[in-house]
This record gives C-alpha cells, structure tokens and sequence, in this order.
C-alpha cells in the first residue's frame, strides 16, 4: 500500500524535553502525544516507543525514534525527547537537534537539581533562545512547596538571561494525563498553548544551498543506505545531487521522508531521511555532511571564541594550556583538536578567550558556528567560530 505523502500545512518547528534524569520527560511527551491524539491531531506514542535506543528502532526509511512528531492548531512539532544520557545531552549542545524552543521538565517534589540547571547553561550557549517550564508531577507535590520551586525555576532562568518573570511555568502531571484524568489533560492543553504563543517562529535560511549534518546512517535492503537529521538551510527534492562530505562522494537523492511520510521537498527546519544512490552503509557516518554540490569546502583550522566552564557548571577545576586536545563537537560531529591560545597561553575555568584550532581531520566551518568542547564525557567549554583557515 503507497505510504501517505506528508502535506506541509502549518509551519514546523523543532522542540524537546530536557531537565534531570527521572523528572519525567518521557512520561510528559508521552503524555503530550495522547492528549493531541485524542483531539485527532497525532498519533499516540506510549512511554516504551519513546525511552529505546535509536538503533533498535532503525527500521525502514525512518527518523531516529527519539523524535516524535505532532501538531497543535497552528504548528507542527517535531519533539525530541532528551534522556539525561550524555549522548543526548552532546546532540544538544552541539546544535545537532537545532531547537527552536525547549520545554523545560522539574519536578515539582524534588525542584532544580544539577542536571536542570547544566540543561539551561547548554540551552542558552547553543542558542535556544525560548524556554517553557513544565513543572511535573505536581499531582503529588504540595501546593507551598511548589509554589517555592516555581520561585527557584523563575531565578535559575533569569540567571541565564532567560527573564524568569514572563516565562510560562504550567503545573503538569504527565503520569496523570497519560491515565486520561480531565484536570491534567488541561494542564497539557495548557502547556502546548504556551509553546504555540511563547515559542516565536524562528528564521528559516530556505534559499541558501542545501545542508544536512547527518545524525544516523541506516540501510534498507534492497533499497540503499538512508541518512536522517535535520536540514540546517536551504531546500532538497528527489534528483537533486549532493555531496557528502568525510565520505566525499557525490550522489543522488533518490528517497525523501519525513517521520515515514515521502514528502516532495524538505527545507530548513525539517526532520528528515533521505536515501542516498549507491552509497555503501560504511561509507557514510554520523558527523559527515550532505551538502549542495560544491557549496561548502571543509577545512581542519579555525579561530574562536570560546567560554571555558567553571567547575560550578560542571567544568574543570584547573586551567588549560596550548597544546591542550580535547574534543570538538561541530554540528553532529565529534573531532579532535589542538588548541593553540596565543600569547595568552592558559585559560582557566570561567574565563572567555580567543583560541585557533587544529582538528584532527577536515569539517565544514564558517563563522557563526557553534561548538561544544568535551572532555572525559563532560562539557568543559563552549564557542563560536570567528574566522577559518
Ligand atoms: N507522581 C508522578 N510521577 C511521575 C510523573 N511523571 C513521571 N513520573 C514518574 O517519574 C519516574 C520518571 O519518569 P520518566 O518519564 O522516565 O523521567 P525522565 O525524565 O524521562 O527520566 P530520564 O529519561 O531517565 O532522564 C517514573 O517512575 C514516572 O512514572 C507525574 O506527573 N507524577
Ligand atoms: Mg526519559
């Protein structure tokens, strides 16, 4: 049976769940899912079919699983819910997931706690710029002490330039809704209607050549390898060439979906799968990139700016030097890289410096970019890319 195409009729944004491990993300998307279910605009996507890895879903030309899609009167969403599982935690800051706005998740029994407050420090450093807090499991929790964390929540996002005062804090309860009771399938109406007005439609750059960092790499028999991630700009139809860059080859777009649906072109913004001809499965990695033939030329050095976290964001408690080799996080990829930081030649926690950078292997830059520096599994500093070569 022919798979129905998807037909663009609202515009589509980008959000996800983030917040400490066990304050109930996976539950509240859950939740989301079959409250817009049951107003017909979705399809319901029970708590296992969320909380599994990507790879044991990998099946058929498909998104990775820990996206779900859904649609509000005026939007479509595609939602990527965040374990507190470093990976995750890497698309983030990396901009991989490139959120439009995120939905903050605290519990309202247990408040902030250290992984809150490192999901709003990355937050604000890859650019989300539009965050809605849902405090959770208020079902359980006291009225007072509620009202005290909504008061923390409020400080925590001022302190990052969040203005704490205007934004949305909706009292959920994703377990309760997920049950079907009429007072918390409310308070999610409630909540969706604050990241339909508070979350603004971002820039799209549709006419730019088309750019894709690929996220996951899959293979359908009989049919060829598939890449999945979102498209960064520009716009992309079936028989359209591309080049793939790391594996550099060039190719044809032979199939385009978005969450299991063809679509006749994807554009900036879009999550999507696209089958590539003739590419071998081991040819194509997670950090290579599908670009516009000859629109983008990699390079290995650059220059930026760069914040080094302090030890109290979870950073290092010493300073780094030249010669210093960690890992760089650029779209999805993840490369080494040595840093050179001039005259100045230390850099301690807490401060902001002017670095160049030599990868370990070459990777579309340009100014503007974000980065995320990673060490030993941590996030110890976060820059943009002011000039290359
Ligand atoms: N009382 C109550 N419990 C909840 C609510 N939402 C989630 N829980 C419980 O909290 C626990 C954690 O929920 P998850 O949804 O797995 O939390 P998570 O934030 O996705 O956790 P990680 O992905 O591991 O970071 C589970 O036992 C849920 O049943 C709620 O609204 N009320
Ligand atoms: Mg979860």
């Amino acid at each position: 049976m022919p798979k129905t195409a998807y037909v663009r009729t609202k515009p589509h944004l980008n959000i996800g769940t983030m917040g400490h491990v066990d304050h109930g993300k996976t539950t509240l998307t859950a939740a989301i899912t079959k409250v817009l279910a049951e107003r017909g605009s979705g399809t319901f996507v029970p708590f296992d079919r969320i909380d599994r890895a990507p790879e044991e879903a990998a099946r058929g030309i498909t998104i990775n699983i820990a996206h779900v899609e859904y649609e509000t009167d005026t939007r479509h969403y595609a939602h990527v819910d965040m374990p507190g599982h470093a990976d995750y935690v890497k698309n983030m800051v990396t901009g991989a997931a490139q959120l439009d706005g995120a939905i903050l998740v605290v519990s309202a029994l247990d408040g902030i706690m250290p992984q809150t407050a490192e999901h709003v420090l990355l937050a604000r450093q890859v650019g989300v710029d539009h965050i809605v807090v849902a405090l959770n499991k208020a079902d359980a929790g006291d009225e007072e002490l509620t009202d005290l964390v909504e008061l923390e929540v409020r400080d925590l996002l001022s302190a990052h330039g969040y203005g704490g005062e205007s934004v949305p804090v909706v009292r959920v309860s994703g377990l309760k809704a997920l049950e079907g009771d009429p007072r918390w399938t409310a308070a999610i109406d409630a909540l969706l209607d604050a990241v339909d007005t508070y979350v603004p439609m971002p820039e799209r750059y549709i006419d730019a050549p088309f750019l894709l960092p690929v996220e996951n790499v899959l293979t359908i028999t009989g049919r060829g390898t598939v890449v999945t991630g979102a498209v960064e700009r520009g716009t992309i139809r079936v028989g359209d060439r591309v080049d793939v860059l790391g594996a550099t080859v060039d190719t044809v777009v032979t199939g385009l979906e978005t969450f299991g649906k063809p679509m006749a072109e994807a554009q900036a913004g879009d999550n999507v799968a696209l089958l590539l001809r003739g590419v071998p499965r081991d040819a194509v990695r997670r950090g290579h990139i599908v670009a516009a033939p000859g629109s983008v030329v990699p390079s290995r050095r650059f220059s930026a700016q760069v914040y080094v976290l302090s030890s109290g964001e979870g950073g290092r408690s010493t300073p780094v030097a030249t010669g210093y080799r960690p890992q760089f996080y650029i779209r999805t990829a993840d490369v080494v890289g040595d840093v050179d930081l001039g005259e100045r030649s230390v850099a301690r926690p807490g401060d902001t410096v002017t670095m160049t950078v030599e990868l370990g292997r070459e990777v579309p830059l340009e100014p503007g970019l974000g980065f995320a520096i990673r060490e030993g599994g941590r996030t110890v500093g976060a820059g943009t890319v002011t000039s290359v070569g």
